[in-house]
């Protein structure tokens, strides 16, 4: 994998950050977060960041937005055209493009509605890679770099070294891709990409799964200059068949250009301190986490119907997908309510599992609470009021609720896989600077018996257990490191102009 050196640019550089959400404007998951975070923190290191994505119907601040210009995406040989705008929005202090065209942004939601993706997805994200490079001469941005993320953008690297591979504009811009979920590849037959004709015109292997199909993640992994996992040990992961979901000869072949460079946590957003949304803030010192866990447990209990009593709470936020674990945890739970025990999950997702989880919660509606919901504010309640925050995921390229929980004093109990094991300390194999509890086995079975030992932990070892949480709260996950590493991998080997120390840099 690609070794890291201390560099710094010789001057500010010019980030293009192209994303299919940004937190605050409009989010499904993790990448919405990380969308927000990486360009604020690149941002406040003195770089010039901007950031392109679709102007969805549902994007916060639509109303306000400014339009900025009126074009038309041309598409040689065709004559077509496809009309866009760029409306001007903000994510803080970063600006932000957002490409108005209404017959592929204008749907309620951003990729499906009742569990069923739109069936022009494939057009609708070639049109945002296509226009997100042909909007930058029209705005006057020549970047130095596209940051590219997931398959939604993975054409933006093919298309510099096709369509624009003779172009004086982008002479010096390169272009890196950073993969938050290699599960989803972005795999379309040559009908939607009518957008991108040089895909019809010549047989690009590097991007075809089979001759009538093109991932648009394969695309981006094999064209992008560097490419990204969003944590160490999922980069590591990406290598083999099971860790890239079969995409290990793709990144096997970009070893070479590989990075793994873990997320961070928002704290402006994760902060117990200053959450808005939490009944009472605390701080690390033990009167106050004791105090505002106390409060925050009784307004979680009374906002999610479940008795106010003093017991353990086991939280659980995220999309209901196989990928977070789910299906560990309904054959067991029932086994683990046994215990004098609250749990309360908040998700949205597959209408299976949320059924299944819904039986339960009516079953034993005095310990188990499932909201199935979106919810912001719920979510920074559960991390607040919760103990412990469980995370048995089958795969986890980062995961960033586990971070999130760590900065409120909740236990994460994690599976060993991806970026868990870069952010959790367990407590069985390092008890003195454990901050969570993390098991292997993918089995129902294995995921019981670390929710019982975290159980035994806290009911007969209170003192311990009180250890841990310091530990976790004092845990820095923080988003300039990650900028840091993000800018030493824009300006390794050839990218761009850079000067390098020999201070080494902390290895990935
Ligand atoms: N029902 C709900 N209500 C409120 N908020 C909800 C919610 N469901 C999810 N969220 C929020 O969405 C985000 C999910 O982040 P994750 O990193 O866990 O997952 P995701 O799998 O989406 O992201 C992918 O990209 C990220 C970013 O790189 C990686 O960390 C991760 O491993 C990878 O799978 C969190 O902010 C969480 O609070």
């Amino acid at each position: 994998m690609a070794t890291k050196k201390k560099t710094v640019p010789t001057a500010p550089l010019k980030v293009l950050f192209v994303s299919s959400e940004v937190e605050g404007l409009v989010k499904t998951g993790g990448l919405a977060d990380v969308a927000k975070s990486l360009p604020a923190a690149l941002k406040l290191m003195g770089h010039d960041v901007r950031i392109v994505m679709p102007f969805y119907k549902t994007v916060t601040g639509r109303e306000q937005a400014v339009s900025l210009l009126s074009t038309e995406l041309y598409v040689e040989p065709q004559p077509a055209a496809v009309g866009y705008q760029v409306m001007q929005l903000a994510s803080g202090d970063v600006p932000v493009y957002a490409l108005d065209a209404p017959q592929y942004f204008d749907r309620p939601e951003l990729y499906a509605e009742n569990n069923q993706a739109y069936p022009d997805n494939g057009e609708r994200f070639a049109f945002l890679s296509a226009a997100a490079l042909d909007m930058c001469e029209k705005v006057d941005f020549q970047p130095d770099i596209i940051h590219c993320n997931d398959w939604h953008t993975g054409l933006v690297p093919f298309l510099l070294k096709t369509r624009y591979a003779q172009s004086d504009f982008f002479a010096n811009t390169k272009s890196v891709i950073t993969v938050h979920n290699a599960v989803f590849k972005g795999i379309f037959n040559y009908d939607q990409y009518r957008l991108i004709p040089e895909l019809i015109q010549h047989r690009y292997i590097n991007a075809e799964i089979d001759p009538s199909h093109i991932s648009m993640l394969k695309a981006g992994v094999a064209y992008a200059d560097k490419v990204n996992a969003v944590s160490p040990n999922y980069a590591s992961e990406m290598l083999t068949h099971l860790g890239s979901h079969g995409m290990e000869a793709d990144f096997q072949n970009r070893i070479r250009d590989l990075y793994g460079i873990v997320n961070g946590c928002d704290y402006g957003d994760w902060n117990p301190e200053t959450d808005p949304y939490i009944k009472q803030k605390f701080k690390a010192n033990k009167v106050s986490l004791a105090r505002g866990k106390k409060a925050c447990k009784k307004d979680l209990q009374q906002q999610v119907g479940l008795p106010v009593v003093d017991l353990p709470v086991y939280g659980m936020v995220c999309r209901l997908t196989e990928q977070k674990g789910i299906h560990y945890l309904i054959p067991i739970l029932k086994d683990f309510l046994v215990n004098e025990v609250q749990v309360v999950i908040v998700g949205t997702g597959d209408p299976a599992l949320a059924s299944a989880l819904r039986q339960i919660s009516e079953a034993h509606a005095d310990k188990f609470a499932f909201v199935e919901a979106y919810s912001n504010p719920l979510a920074h309640c559960i991390t607040a009021g919760a103990d412990f925050f469980m995370m048995p995921s089958e795969f986890e390229p980062c995961g960033l609720n586990q971070m999130y929980s760590l900065a409120y004093g909740t236990l994460p109990v994690v599976r060993a896989v991806g970026g868990l094991i870069d952010t959790v300390i367990d407590y069985d194999d390092k008890p003195h600077v454990a901050t969570g509890f993390i098991f292997s086995d993918p089995t129902p079975e294995a995921l019981l018996i670390k929710l019982q030992r975290s159980l035994l932990l806290y009911s007969q070892k209170p003192q311990e257990f009180k250890r841990l949480q310091q530990n976790a709260m004092a845990c820095q996950f923080s988003w300039q490191e990650s900028a840091q590493q993000y800018l030493e991998m824009y300006l390794d080997g050839d990218m761009l102009p850079s000067v390098t120390s020999t201070e080494s840099a902390s290895g990935v």
